[in-house]
């Protein structure tokens, strides 16, 4: 049957080229080419896009919306199933790396392979030696074995170096014993574990010859690669149910206990330090930081991540926001779309503003990771403690900034985004761990005020501040420069916006510097002053996302009305921020009130410009109705029929007369009667 696109009239509306748009959006037309490709052959393989479930019946499948009605043990099965079927496709057809994380990503089913591909391998390849990588890595690769990343413990996550697991160095056999010496000290969350990996890097304590030398890295099997137990010593298992119906919970997060387990010296990953046969511990000349660079992998990886997850909850809400009518209806007419009340753009233009955001920003810090990598290899360092800091920084702005996103487009469908069959809710569900895993978000914000205070401790000595902190380098005019702002439409000038975050950041950063000069511990100042330290590195983050966008509109970007569309978005995403974080422009004197309410004016008329393209800017993310896994964001906008033909499918509308029938409402029934005769 032809499917009508009840959304038509708003596609027509269109004032830019949406199949350019797409390309902008992946990032050129290769990645656009090789998404759209990967995410159609997910959807139309039903071995990728079902989940297949042995009952009674026999092998029943399931919608991606129905995922959230079955059972763990069953959707765990199926996404071993799944796994394994996506890895014979990548072996058959040849996927390039590309293509293969393009095929996990659309599966759309967290999985232990994250964790291998995501944190294993990458962990090997940041702290493996040579001789490591080349023994280690094709094993990994071609899945002989199955790793994950056993760092955090039931007692310790945040404070990595308070971990207790310990590796004691025995210079009699040349091996290690890795040891749990207390309850706290079991390894609990990796992604993989519980059920799956065969090898894990564990990080522990190294002991040689009674010194303690802090956490290092190492390799160790857990299960046979035979019959998949659990090797002699070696205590493991899944850490149970996690938040919400489906979702996270395809994943096998893991405990994992050590009862004296040997492994071979040349286990213990040794760029940044190495053990002797005869036990001494030497340092290598690399930072002792570089044992971290697996986690900033991840945080920079995160952040694309984030534009996904957001533009997949934007997608939803604009298309059913232009869909739902409320109110309004004249002589018969039709209601008014939700989607023209200025309240409902208020909330949802600055996420459809952000997703755009985080994609540029995702873009620009894939490149600078590969940029100070390569510096690394070259045993040039100098720039590590800002990619540290930004990663840190960037994953925990946009994570806070998607999880929260998701929900306000969960309440912006109204009701029906309570429905699982929005979609909404294990979107959620899924992603908000992400503000806390591979780093908890204001541990990793305060991880950024320290770069900051440090920055600014240098100023003086003459330190000239470079890269994502250049702008610390105009300190001067910073802090006495006042916004020229006289009418609503100045703010759209990049110059006006930059100037305003920067000298936000600043000033918010030299006011903490000042309150912590006045501690005689520095130490205690951190800690009394760490809500406004939070909030100075928050400001900093926030002026790099805009800061990345502009710079984004300055490279040639053809296609018709492309550059004017993310012109308006970039506007939004600013003066977005400087709306919600008025008191802070406010508070340290750049702006004036009026000021702020030009800036407010302003984006009210934005809003109005980017109406009509709303939906098809969500288009342009180019997600399938798979991917989407939502009645609501459907592309042909034909909600209301599939919606109540969903609710049908329901366990609960098998039968009229529901279980327990008999036992409990019959009785209470009966009762009212009896009462009713008296
Ligand atoms: C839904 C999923 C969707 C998508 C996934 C997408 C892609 C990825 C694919 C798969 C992954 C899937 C799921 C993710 C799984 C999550 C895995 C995990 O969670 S692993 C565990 C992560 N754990 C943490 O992040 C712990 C957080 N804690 C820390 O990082 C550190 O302990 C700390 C908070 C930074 C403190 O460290 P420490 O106590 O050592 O620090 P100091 O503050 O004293 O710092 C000393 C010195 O070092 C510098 N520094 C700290 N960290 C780093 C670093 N990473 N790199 C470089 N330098 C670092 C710090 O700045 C200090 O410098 P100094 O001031 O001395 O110059
Ligand atoms: C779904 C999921 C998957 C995970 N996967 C893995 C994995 O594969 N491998 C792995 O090793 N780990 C994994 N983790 C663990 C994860 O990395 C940690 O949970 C995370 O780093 C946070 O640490 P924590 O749990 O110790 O939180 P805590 O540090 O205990 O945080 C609790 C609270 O204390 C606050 N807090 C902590 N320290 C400070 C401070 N210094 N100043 C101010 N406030 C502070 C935090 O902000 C938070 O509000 C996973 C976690 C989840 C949820």
């Amino acid at each position: 049957m032809e499917s009508i696109d009840y959304l038509a009239e708003e596609r027509k509306k269109a004032e830019f080229n949406v199949d350019e748009m797409k390309i902008v959006w992946a990032g050129s037309r290769r990645a656009f080419e090789v998404s759209d490709y990967i995410s159609k052959l997910v959807a139309d393989d039903p071995d990728l896009s079902f989940i297949f479930i042995e009952c009674h019946r026999g092998i029943q499948g399931f919608s991606k919306e129905e995922r959230t009605m079955l059972p763990r043990k069953e959707l765990f099965k199926n996404t071993l199933r799944k796994s394994a079927y996506s890895w014979k496709h990548i072996i058959d057809h040849q996927l390039s790396e590309e293509e293969a994380e393009r095929l996990r990503y659309f599966v759309d089913e967290p999985a232990f392979i994250d964790s291998h591909l995501g944190v294993f391998i990458p962990a090997i390849k940041g702290q493996g030696t040579k001789e490591q990588l080349k023994k280690w890595l094709p094993l990994a690769y071609k899945m002989q074995i199955i790793g994950c990343y056993a760092q955090t413990e039931l007692g310790h996550g945040s404070n990595v170096q308070g971990l207790e697991t310990t590796a004691t160095f025995d210079p009699r056999t040349d091996e290690f014993v890795i040891h749990s010496p207390t309850l706290t000290s079991s390894k609990w969350w990796p992604g993989g574990l519980g059920k799956v990996s065969t090898h894990a890097i564990v990080y522990a304590r190294l002991i040689t010859d009674g010194k303690d030398h802090g956490i290092n890295g190492f390799i160790v099997q857990l299960r046979s690669l035979e019959d998949h137990k659990p090797l002699p010593g070696i205590t493991v298992g899944d850490i149970g149910t996690k938040f919400g119906n489906g979702a996270y919970n395809t994943m096998d997060n893991g405990v994992l206990r050590f009862d004296h387990v040997r492994i071979p010296r040349d286990q213990m990953l040794m760029r940044v330090a190495q053990v002797t046969k005869d036990g001494k511990y030497v340092q290598s000349d690399v930072p002792r930081q570089l044992l971290y660079e697996s986690m900033v992998y991840t945080r920079q990886a995160l952040v694309t991540y984030a534009s996904g997850a957001l533009s997949r909850a934007v997608c939803i809400a604009t298309r059913y926001s232009a869909v739902r009518r409320q109110f309004g209806s004249q002589n018969g007419g039709q209601e008014i779309q939700v989607i023209d009340y200025k309240t409902q753009q208020s909330r949802l233009f600055p996420l459809l503003a952000s997703a755009y955001a985080f994609r540029f920003v995702g873009e620009w810090l894939k490149w600078f990771y590969t940029d100070v990598t390569q510096r690394l290899q070259a045993n040039d360092f100098s720039t590590l403690p800002e990619l540290h800091a930004t990663t840190a920084g960037i994953k925990s702005l946009t994570t806070t900034a998607t999880a929260d996103g998701i929900e306000e487009c969960r309440k912006l469908c109204g009701g029906h985004g309570y429905l699982c069959s929005s979609g909404l809710p294990e979107l959620y569900a899924v992603y908000v761990p992400a503000c806390t895993f591979e780093g908890d978000n204001v541990v990793l914000l305060l991880q950024v005020a320290r770069f900051l205070m440090k920055t600014v401790s240098q100023l003086s000595s003459g330190k000239k501040p470079t890269g994502t902190i250049a702008y610390m380098g105009k300190i001067e005019h910073l802090m006495q420069c006042r916004s020229d702002v006289e009418q609503a439409k100045d703010w759209l000038k990049p110059s006006a916006i930059l100037e305003a975050f920067e000298a936000r950041a600043t000033r918010m950063s030299v006011a903490c510097a000042q309150s912590l000069s006045k501690f005689d511990n520095p130490e205690e100042g951190f800690q009394e002053l760490a809500p406004d330290l939070v909030e100075a590195a928050l400001a900093h983050c926030q002026l790099i996302v805009v800061s990345k966008f502009i710079e984004k509109l300055q490279q040639d970007i053809p296609g018709e009305g492309i550059k004017q569309q993310l012109e308006v978005l970039c506007c939004i995403y600013a003066l977005f921020l400087l709306h919600k974080h008025h008191g802070d422009f406010l508070v340290t004197g750049y702006i004036t009130s009026k000021q702020g309410l030009f800036a407010n004016e302003q984006l009210r008329a934005l809003y109005t410009q980017v109406r009509p393209n709303a939906v098809s800017l969500a288009d342009a993310f180019n997600h399938t109705d798979h991917f989407l896994g939502s009645i609501l964001g459907r592309y042909d906008g034909n909600v209301y029929p599939k919606l109540y033909e969903a609710a049908w499918k329901d366990p609960l509308n098998e039968s009229d007369v529901p279980d327990g029938f008999d036992e409990y409402i019959r009785p209470l029934l009966k009762q009212q009667l009896q009462t009713a005769r008296l």
